[in-house]
């Protein structure tokens, strides 16, 4: 097995097997929780523009996302695990569009499976690698691109995955969790003049989450569009 870590969200990843996005803080955490909460799918946009236009022709989307970490003018949801959980998201589709995450995640699509996580989902990610794909071609490649281009955040989480998935185990999930809530990008989360920035949502950032599924990114009207795929 050949794997490779990354960090960035402007890269194209050398040809690869398997492409693992990912954004702690905070879109794929949104993401994790959207689906439990009974989202169907999510498109990726690269832009405002798509994402309205998206609205426009369904007129059930929901849009989510930010610009500097806020509500986007126009949007239904911003990009905040907690403030998701307590919309009503059962059966619908959402947009997501956000500065790291998302950008990443379509610099990466050139590979066999593309899986985007957070912290919350990264065990049943790397497990359901292991399980799938690994056991049969032990001698796959697998990107693991961390999005935030300096933060910890999402470095210490591609190398909590990367830890699982060479059986070293290191470094532990404790120690992924304490680097995520010491990070750059977790700050301002803790900031009171801030207030905007919900401390609970590193909570959710840091906490492991099991569910039953992982989140690939596949095309739906030639779209990048996230789908569970149950494990
Ligand atoms: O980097 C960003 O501004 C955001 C993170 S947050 O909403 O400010 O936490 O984008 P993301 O793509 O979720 O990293
Ligand atoms: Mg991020």
């Amino acid at each position: 097995m050949n794997i490779e870590i990354m960090q960035g969200d402007g890269r194209t990843p050398a040809a690869s097997d398997i492409n693992v996005v990912i954004d702690v803080i905070r879109a794929f955490t949104v993401a994790h929780l959207a689906f439990i909460h009974g989202v169907k799918g999510i498109f990726l946009a690269a832009t405002l523009e798509e994402a309205f236009c998206l609205k426009k022709e369904m007129r059930d989307l929901l849009l989510a996302g930010e610009e500097k970490g806020l509500l986007i003018d126009g949007f239904d949801l911003d990009n905040s695990p907690a403030r998701i959980g307590r919309a009503d998201l059962q059966g619908k589709f959402l947009v997501q569009k956000t500065t790291n995450g998302v950008k990443a995640a379509l610099h990466a699509l050139d590979a066999k499976l593309v899986l985007v996580t957070g912290f919350s989902n990264a065990r049943t990610t790397a497990e359901y690698i292991k399980r799938n794909w690994l056991k049969s071609n032990p001698a796959i490649g697998v990107n693991i691109i961390a999005s935030h281009p300096t933060g910890d955040d999402d470095l210490a989480c591609a190398e909590y995955i990367s830890g699982m998935l060479r059986e070293t185990f290191a470094p532990s999930a404790e120690e992924t969790r304490l680097r995520i809530l010491s990070s750059e990008a977790a700050r301002k989360f803790y900031d009171p003049g801030k207030p905007e920035f919900l401390p609970a949502d590193m909570e959710f950032c840091s906490t492991e989450l099991p569910s039953d599924f992982v989140m690939a990114v596949n095309r739906r009207k030639g779209i990048p569009f996230v789908e569970k795929v149950i494990v």
